[in-house]
């Protein structure tokens, strides 16, 4: 039998499922990180999730597939061993050369964000370092190329906040002027056969050596495509450490002054933004367990009267593009469960702007609203966030992002349809 396997590598931890051709799941695993911007961590993570795979369903996997966190960056050398930390999705060190990247890019860019995978590079050709560095890679490349051996490999998924024009399929000139061009992956569509992995690894980790690893794409297309989700006006909101929301549209968006920008999937476009608001907030107050038990005593019925604007840190991305944004987390009150209550309506206000956001913007009307990620099984938090956004609010079929990764692992899965530039 064929098996598939997709590794989702996230903000809290790493996952792996095995797939075979009908849906049905044969195994799945979770890494939980201790520091989501160790290499090392990522890497051990990686030969873990595959070696805890039972052997008899181990020696079925044919494909492989992994997903990142959307513009989580690595500056590689010629070995493809990263000369520097990662810098993470949601960094936002960029700001210090985002007038130099106005002065690049049209108005008005996806790329204009001082966490976009563009304005790191900027950043990063500034440093001491960048002399030694041969590859610029997203965090789904070079966990990939730890299996295959390819340097230098991408999708335009993971490349969309790299520049990387998705209707043309090709950098624009704006890059290709670039005098460290030559630094930049080759992008493919996602889900691509790149090569078989490679033998050592392949013998070291127990999987044949004929399995094909393929190019990946983003976490949070990841639990879009494990969704189901294709029609346009459905949406898909992940509800993770951050909130990602991809609302399906005949029409692209682009708005750098809010954070809105457009992934491609076929003909279709999932028009979308990321928030720093989210899991991460409530994980800092809430063990997973406080949060099962306090929001089922939570009054969904009644507004929360607290009115926060939940980060853990200045900055935010989307639907408020500011990396100065300040938390809002006052009036703290006693009673946890009302706290609790307060972020949860405060982060459905800020999920019901971002889809108002999108709509005014020329994407689709929203119609309906499927959650995955971590607070997908939050039932109480699905009533509050219906009452904002006055659309359905149901639980994703499949709400684990290396679900949708591991399909992407099928051949001809037809998940993304194959584009004519
Ligand atoms: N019952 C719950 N209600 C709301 N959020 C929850 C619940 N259980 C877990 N979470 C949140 O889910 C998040 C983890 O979700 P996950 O999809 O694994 O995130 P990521 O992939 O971004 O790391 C945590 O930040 C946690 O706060
Ligand atoms: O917030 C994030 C981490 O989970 C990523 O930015 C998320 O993947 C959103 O980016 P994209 O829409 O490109 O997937």
């Amino acid at each position: 039998m064929s098996l598939y396997l997709g590794l989702d590598f996230g903000t809290s931890g790493a996952r792996s499922l095995v797939l075979d051709r009908s849906g049905t799941i044969h195994f799945q695993a979770n890494y939980p990180f201790t520091n989501c911007s160790s290499v090392a961590e990522w890497q051990t993570a990686l030969m873990s999730l595959i070696e805890q795979i039972p052997q008899p369903l181990r020696s079925q996997i044919c494909a492989i597939a992994i997903d990142g966190t959307s513009s989580t960056v690595l500056l590689c050398n010629s070995d493809g061993q990263p000369v520097a930390e990662p810098i993470l999705y949601n960094d936002a060190r960029a700001i210090v050369v985002l007038d130099q990247v106005r002065a690049i890019v049209p108005p008005n860019h996806t790329v204009l964000s001082a966490t976009s995978s563009f304005a790191k590079l900027i950043w990063s050709s500034q440093q001491p370092d960048f002399s030694s560095v041969r590859y610029f890679l997203h965090q789904a490349d070079w966990l990939a190329f730890l299996l295959h051996g390819q340097l230098g490999i991408s999708d335009y998924h993971n490349s969309l906040k790299l520049g990387y024009d998705v209707e043309r399929l090709c950098y624009p000139d704006w890059i290709e002027a670039l005098p460290f061009r030559d630094l930049l992956p080759r992008v493919v569509a996602p889900g691509t056969p790149i090569a078989e992995i490679d033998s050592t690894i392949a013998d070291q980790v127990g999987l044949p050596r004929n399995c094909i690893v393929c190019a990946g794409t983003t976490d949070s297309i990841a639990a879009f495509l494990a969704s189901g989700v294709k029609t346009p006006g459905e949406a898909v909101t992940s509800l993770g450490s951050t909130l990602v929301l991809k609302l399906v549209s005949q029409t692209r968006v682009e708005d750098s002054r809010y954070g809105i920008y457009s992934h491609r999937l076929g003909d279709l476009w999932l028009v979308g933004g990321a928030s720093n608001t989210g899991g991460a907030v409530l994980r800092h107050f809430f063990s997973d367990a406080e949060l099962a038990d306090l929001s089922q005593q939570i009054p969904v019925h009644q507004e929360s009267p607290l009115n926060y604007y939940p980060l853990l840190r200045p900055g935010d991305r989307f639907p408020v593009n500011d990396p100065h944004l300040l938390p809002w987390l006052e009036p703290r009150p006693d009673d946890r469960g009302a706290f609790l209550h307060g972020l949860l309506e405060s982060i459905a206000r800020i999920e019901a702007e971002g889809y108002r956001l999108l709509q005014s913007s020329g994407a689709n009307e929203l119609k309906r609203v499927y959650t995955a990620g971590g607070g997908a099984v939050n039932q109480p938090w699905s009533v509050i966030r219906e009452r904002h956004l006055k659309v359905p609010v149901r639980r994703s079929r499949q709400t684990e992002a290396a679900y949708g990764t591991a399909q992407l692992a099928m051949p001809s899965s037809n998940l993304i349809p194959k584009l004519t530039a």
